[in-house]
């Protein structure tokens, strides 16, 4: 791909993990951006992650091969209207946002439909702005793209090529059912975390106990409520009826769980269980399915100096690499407990292996 230029109106999180994809992956690239951020221009031409920053969306963007609209959705039907006005006839314009529906409307009202391929990277995660931004973070990662019926074969081929550069994978969907899909899988997830935490604020006592007690698997599932209120709000908006629809069938769900529970149902509970235990089984399952097998294990370790280096150097000596390591420091005392990614199962049973010989509490995380 030879002088591809690329322009970004908002380059915070997903504009700016895109941007940096991009640059390391295609290193002939040209990359301008506007955001109204100054600092995050700054930024971006500090690291050279934009060759050039622009000061409004402006005749500077009119050499530019793609366009990602990539300011929070609602500012995006006014940046839509200006970048009309400067982008060349043969420019591919596209999204981020998280919802599809009002953008395919808003480039059809514009009169914009040959031009526009809807994105939407699904991967993410609770920070905001350019300096969160990652080009990992689309590794591996669906790349769903929601073509209109005027863009040709041809621009949805080149637009797959781009995603498979940055590494992420594409999926080409209707924009209505990408709505109903991400209803269920990221947008109704949201609601029921926040749901979940505000009913332990609600019903915590004044010590605060279950705070204080709150375990992994509370903290697994509630992570997504520490997104941007912001955004979500405005993703529940834009896609209220597919949210509500499957809201209503969640409820109806979470209702038969209550009712075999205060039946005492030992069949239905059990089934309900074992039924989820092994679709979810599935996922991490599939190669290509949304949740990345990971291989890791805990480790518990008395917080002393050269606690950490001793089990590095042990892992070292027998040439096993550590993809990541970190310390959580969740007990009343003050030992830790180190958990060890590795890059592949052999790895981490072999490091799990080692480590037990020499005396350390060993878990192998299965996730
Ligand atoms: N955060 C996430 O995990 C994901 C978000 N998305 C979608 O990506 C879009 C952007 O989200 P993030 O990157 O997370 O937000 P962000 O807040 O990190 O970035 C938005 C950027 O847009 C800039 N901006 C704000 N108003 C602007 C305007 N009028 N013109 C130009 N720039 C403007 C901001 O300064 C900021 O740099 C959202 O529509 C969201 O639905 C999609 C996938 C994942
Ligand atoms: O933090 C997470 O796991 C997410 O759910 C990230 C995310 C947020 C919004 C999207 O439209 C897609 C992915």
């Amino acid at each position: 791909m030879c002088c591809l230029s690329c322009g970004f109106i908002g380059l915070g999180l997903i504009g700016g993990s895109i941007a940096r994809a991009l640059k390391e992956n295609i290193p002939q690239i040209r990359i301008i951006a506007y955001d109204i951020s100054a600092e995050t221009l700054r930024l971006a031409l500090h690291e050279g992650i934009v060759d050039s920053a622009a000061p409004a969306i402006d005749e500077s963007f009119s050499d530019c091969d793609y366009i990602f609209l990539c300011a929070p959705v609602k500012r995006n039907d006014a940046n839509l209207a200006a970048v009309k006005k400067v982008m060349k006839p043969d420019c591919l314009l596209t999204d981020v946002g998280s919802v599809k529906s009002g953008i395919h409307e808003a480039v059809h009202q514009a009169g914009l439909d040959e031009c526009f391929i809807g994105g939407h990277p699904m991967a993410g995660n609770e920070r905001v702005g350019f300096v969160n931004s990652k080009a990992s973070l689309l590794e591996n990662a669906f790349y769903i793209l929601t073509p209109t019926s005027s863009v040709s074969q041809r621009q949805l081929e080149a637009y797959r090529s781009l995603v498979l550069k940055m590494r992420a994978i594409p999926l080409i969907l209707d924009y209505r059912k990408h709505d109903y899909v991400t209803a269920a899988v990221s947008h109704l997830p949201h609601i029921i975390a926040s749901a979940l935490v505000n009913l332990v604020h609600d019903r915590d006592s004044e010590d605060g106990i279950m705070k204080m007690v709150a375990a992994g698997g509370f903290k697994d599932i509630t992570r997504i409520a520490s997104s941007q209120a912001v955004m979500w709000q405005q993703i529940c908006l834009s896609n209220t009826s597919n949210i509500s629809m499957l809201l209503d069938d969640y409820i109806k769900a979470l209702t038969a769980f209550k009712e075999d529970l205060d039946a005492k149902k030992e069949t239905a509970l059990y089934d309900r269980f074992e039924d989820a235990r092994l679709y979810r089984d599935s996922f991490i399952n599939a190669s290509s399915g949304p949740i990345k097998r990971s291989y890791s294990i805990s480790v518990e370790i008395a917080d002393k100096s050269g606690a950490l280096a001793h089990i590095v150097s042990l892992l070292a000596g027998r040439g096993l690499s550590i993809k990541n390591i970190g310390i959580t420091h969740n007990r009343e005392s003050d030992d830790g407990v180190l958990k060890i990614e590795f890059y592949e199962e052999r790895s981490m049973t072999e490091a799990a292996g080692l480590l037990k010989e020499k005396g350390y509490i060993v878990f192998l995380l299965l996730l």
